[in-house]
């Protein structure tokens, strides 16, 4: 509920009049029309955004073109500031970056080309690297404050959340890893609502591989079952969960050569049914493929 004058509003006014109340409706653009749809707009600006999925489902490129598109005006579906790169595993792909900034103007065909040209991309992306639990801490408690507060960054990215927990702790049901990611999370979470920045956690998936036995199928087929990394602790701290799949390498002999090969899915938020829609990574960068968005029953359980 939101009190403005003598009236009262409720959250469904807030939801209805859209118009009125722009800032309630922005959304971080994830710099494809096609993928923005099926977000109704972008990421939300207050709370975290869990990116999940196998190795190679092209995490990553979107969490890097979503640096770009931070710095983007606001009538192009941008916060008009940089983004935080928190690095826990791999180096930051430098080169890679690079790359996607050449290839903005290419991307973004729908923005002017002197609007793009104008940007200085490389300026405005903060790498941090964050190899062990306290470090990452102390990054989400000191550093990050000073680049949101200055509004020098309205984009914080995690790549990737799980990487310290794994080595750090005994076992994934441990009482101080629970607590650690507790904190952590109500720390991202603190941040994202009073800087009004969306935070994306990149997480890995564990695959629990079975064996098919007497299911009819193609011999050799296996039927896996990928969850997010990190269980309930950290599920709990998040707003919305995005699931990046890319086809298993067995499965590509037995893909139509039409059916495209990777698929982003929401597999829960609070303002969007469970769907999906396929997408491709390329030079210029991730794009969703028109007329794959889809209403995603097999998730609906989650
Ligand atoms: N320049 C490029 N041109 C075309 N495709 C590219 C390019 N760079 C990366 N890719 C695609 O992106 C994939 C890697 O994606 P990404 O690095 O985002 O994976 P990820 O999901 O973050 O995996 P991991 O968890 O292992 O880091 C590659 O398999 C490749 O298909």
């Amino acid at each position: 509920m939101h009190l403005q004058g003598s009236s009262v509003l409720t959250a469904l006014h807030l939801h209805q009049q859209k118009e009125k109340f722009p800032a309630q409706h922005q959304r971080l653009s994830l710099g494809c029309p096609v993928l923005d749809r099926l977000l109704r707009g972008g990421l939300p600006l207050d709370g975290i955004t869990e990116l999940a999925g196998r190795s190679s489902a092209g995490k990553t490129q979107l969490a890097l073109q979503l640096c770009l598109a931070v710095q983007f005006p606001r009538q192009h579906g941008g916060l008009e500031a940089g983004a935080v790169y928190v690095c826990t595993e791999d180096v930051f792909p430098s080169k890679r970056l690079q790359q996607l900034m050449s290839q903005q103007q290419h991307l973004r065909r729908e923005v002017p080309e002197e609007v793009v040209r104008k940007i200085r991309f490389g300026n405005q992306i903060f790498i941090e690297h964050a190899a062990d639990v306290d470090t990452l801490l102390e990054c989400v408690s000191k550093k990050l404050p000073v680049l949101l507060s200055r509004g020098m960054a309205r984009l914080v990215v995690i790549d990737s959340v799980a990487a310290p927990f794994r080595c750090e702790f005994d076992g994934p049901a441990s009482a101080p890893r629970a607590r650690c990611l507790q904190a952590l999370g109500a720390a991202l979470r603190q941040l994202s609502c009073t800087f009004q920045s969306p935070v994306l956690c990149i997480n890995q998936v564990t695959e629990a591989v079975e064996e098919r036995g007497e299911a009819p199928g193609p011999p050799g087929l296996w039927d896996e079952r990928t969850s997010p990394a990190l269980g309930i602790t950290w599920s709990n701290q998040l707003l919305m969960r995005l699931m990046a799949d890319r086809h298993h390498p067995t499965e590509a002999v037995l893909t139509p050569p039409s059916h495209p090969a990777r698929t982003l899915r929401v597999i829960f938020a609070p303002h969007l049914p469970p769907s999906s829609c396929s997408y491709t990574v390329n030079a210029e960068g991730v794009r969703g493929t028109p007329e794959t968005e889809a209403a995603d029953p097999a998730t609906a359980e989650h």
